[in-house]
Parts: structure tokens; sequence; C-alpha cells
């Protein structure tokens, strides 16, 4: 970066600083806080959730699709790891990367899911150590035979349940040796498509079944420094439109009877539904939340995120109740439409924002005149604080990070894909 360019934000910046301070807010102490806070960059951006096992054949059997056909899609461990380091030497803060089972490195030989171990999961560990980042994990209870009837953990068929009790306990055993041996400790979420197209006519049967085979899997006691488990909801999936099994009600009661922890996924709710209402809810009766950050367009579209008002109440929310501690931050899209380094740089870089943006707003001043019961000055605090100069703050940010400012990353993103992803056919 020229010196001129340094000066130029710096000065930037310290004009900011005096901005903020006559609203009682120390921009260095939240550049402090930001340097403290990883969210969970997701692999599966990277080639459309589509995983190295030996016979994939893409994403099925899920409920979820990933569309678009932008070419170059990440084909191993290599080529996706390359790509996360190019998106995350684009993303300002050191971060953790978020891996599915289907992402096991094998060898070439076929290793089912109710096999896999740590060993198959080395080359993600060791890179991860070399980078300084921790990682995240999920079992894949879908694009599998098994998986196909729509029924995993809640069939009624016990060898097809047995195998994915098997897997979600190897999951567990492959999270908690991660978190052990990187010292950071690893989030493990389960999600799974089970439901009906159309209407059941027994929908407590399999929800009862599904509560057995998690009690099954959450036997097994771990230490809660090396592995924190979560378990993710769903309003509706492609080919479960009228029933899903691991519903929010379910999961919400699952999770808080079971120390467990709940996972929200911004685009698994009504569209018109924000789940930064959800947050303090939650938080009153547990103590930790999983975050899946994802933008639905009419429904669950995985959308490449951005920063727009849900994003930007969502970090809010968990800043007014001062739990960013408490709070686990995972983005969660696949886009196949667009360069996908792209989408994960625009998605977590919109994230950053967002949080920054809520740790910059002087919520005691709001505090200050809602408890006098001044709601207008309360709402004209609101609006005109959404007008401070953030962007001095994150561009201050990004210069201690060493990542590009403004838009100048997006040309070395169109060079690395002229240069490695365009040479994938
Ligand atoms: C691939 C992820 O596990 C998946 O996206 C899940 O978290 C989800 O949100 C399914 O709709
Ligand atoms: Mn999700």
């Amino acid at each position: 970066m020229y010196e001129a360019e340094k000066d130029k934000i710096l000065n930037d910046y310290y004009n900011a600083k005096e901005i903020y301070a006559k609203f009682d807010i120390d921009t260095d102490e939240v550049l402090d806080k930001m340097k403290k806070i990883r969210i969970s960059l997701h692999c599966w951006q990277g080639d459309d959730v589509t995983g190295f096992e030996k016979s994939a054949n893409g994403l099925s059997g899920g409920g979820i699709l990933a569309t678009g056909n932008w070419p170059g899609r990440a084909r191993n461990g290599e080529e996706l790891r390359q790509d996360i380091e190019k998106a995350l030497s684009r993303i300002p803060g050191k971060h953790k990367v978020n891996l599915h089972a289907i992402y096991a490195e094998t060898n070439g030989e076929f290793v089912d899911r109710d096999e896999i171990n740590v060993e198959h999961f080395r080359k993600w560990v060791d890179w991860a150590k070399e980078n300084g980042l921790g990682l995240d994990f999920n079992p894949t209870f879908f694009s599998h035979p098994k998986a196909n009837d729509g029924y995993t953990l809640s069939s009624k068929d016990e060898n097809i349940r047995k195998f994915w009790i098997e897997h979600g306990k190897r999951c567990r055993e492959i999270a908690n040796e991660i978190g052990k041996e990187l010292k950071i400790q690893c989030v493990n979420n389960i999600w799974i498509p089970d439901g009906s197209k159309d209407l059941p006519a027994n929908r407590i049967e399999h929800r009862k079944i599904l509560k057995e085979s998690l009690d099954e899997i959450f036997s097994v006691k771990y230490d809660k420094t090396n592995i924190i488990d979560s378990v993710e909801s769903k309003l509706f999936g492609i080919g479960s439109e009228s029933y899903v099994v691991g519903s929010h009600e379910f999961y919400m009661n699952y999770a808080s009877r079971n120390d467990v922890m709940l996972c929200l996924d911004m685009g698994h709710f009504h569209p018109t539904e924000s789940i930064a209402d959800k947050i303090s809810s939650i938080l009153t009766f547990d103590d930790n939340l999983l975050v899946h950050v994802s933008r639905g367009v009419r429904w669950d579209s995985d959308h490449v995120v951005i920063l727009n008002e849900d994003l930007l109440s969502l970090a809010k929310e968990i800043r007014r109740c001062n739990a960013y501690d408490k709070v686990y931050i995972a983005l969660d899209f696949f886009d196949a439409s667009i360069n996908r380094i792209m989408a994960w740089v625009i998605g977590a870089r919109a994230t950053l924002k967002a949080i920054l943006i809520s740790l910059l707003e002087p919520v005691h001043l709001l505090l200050e005149e809602e408890n006098k019961g001044n709601f207008g000055a309360r709402l004209a605090l609101m609006e005109e604080f959404k007008t401070l100069p953030f962007y001095s703050v994150w561009n201050k940010y990004c210069m201690d990070e060493n990542v590009p400012i403004g838009t100048s990353w997006i040309d070395a993103v169109k060079e690395y894909e002229k240069e490695i992803i365009k040479n994938r056919t």
C-alpha cells in the first residue's frame, strides 16, 4: 500500500474516532474487540456442496440446492484449500473454516460415512494449524443412498437409523479430536433433511425416533473446551415441503433440555420472520447459540449474504444482548452462479461489517432514552447512528489486518480466476 493511501486512511480514522468519541464510543477498543471475533467460513461454498467422496454424485437427497454453473469449482482438497486461502487473504481477521464430513480425504479409497475418522481430515487439521485457523464440523446426512427415502436419524428402518447414528457419533469424535489438536473449540452442527413432500398421517413417530437417535449420539460426553454440539432446525426443504421432522420447536426443546446448542439459520424460517428477535429468547434460557448467516430470497435460497437490514438487525441484536462471546457465527450460503471466491469474500466482509457497525453503536444512549420513556428520541438516535462514519473504522481494521481496502480486492480475485480457476477443466 502506498504511504499516501495509508495516511489518508489514518486521517479518516482519526476524524471518525473523534466523532464516535462524542457518543462515548472508543473506536480503538472496538477494533480490539473486532480482532477477537472469529466467524466460520463454510468450505462448501467452494464446490457447490459436492464433497470428495469417491461416489459423489453432487448434491442430492438433502432438500437443498446449489444453482448456477460458474466454471472452476474446486475438485479436491488442494484446490479447495487454495481457494479458501485466497478468500481469507481478502477477509480481515483470524477465522475458522467449517467442514462437512463429505470433505474427508481418503486417498482415492471409498470410505463410507459410518467408517470415517479424524485421520481422513489430517490434511485439513495440519493446514488449519499452519494458518492459525480454527475448524468447525458437520456430519453429512444427505447426498447418500441411505438418505434417499427422505429419512435418516428419524427413519423407521433400523438399519438406516443405525448407519446414521454411527455417522453422528464418529463426527462428534472427529470434532473432539480437531478441537483438542487445534486448541480451538470445534462446533459440531447436526442438520438432517428428514421430512415429507406431502402431508404425513403420523408426525409424532418420526420425531420420537429422532429424539432417541440424538440421545444415543449425544450419550458420549466430551470436554466442552474441545467440542460444542448444536442442532439446526428448518421450516421446509425441497421434497420436505409439508413436514420437517427437525422443526424449530422440536430442536428448541431438545437443545434446552439436553445441554446442546441450538442453531438458527437465517433462511430456515418464514420469509417475513427475522431471527434477530429470537436471540434474546434463546439466551434467556441457554448459554450459547449458533447462527447460520444466510440470505433467503423468497425461500431458503442460500443467496450470498449482503449488508442488508436482516444482517444488521442480527448483529445489532447480538451486541445489544452483549452476547458476542455466546453466539457462534457461521456463514451458510452456496451460489454457483458467480465466482465462488467472490461469494465467500462478499459474504464474510458483509458479516464483519455488520458486526463492526453493531459494536460502534452507542447502545447506552439508546437505553438512556428508552429508560426515560423517550421513545421518539430513541428512534431519532437509532436513525442518526446509522450514518456515523463506520467506513473509516472499517478501512482502518482492514489496514491493520493487512487485507485490501475498499474495492481493491476484486481485481486480485479476478486475476486468480484468470490464472488458476479458468484452467480447471
Ligand atoms: C450444508 C449445510 O449443512 C446446510 O446448508 C444446512 O446447514 C442447511 O442450512 C440446510 O438447509
Ligand atoms: Mn444452515
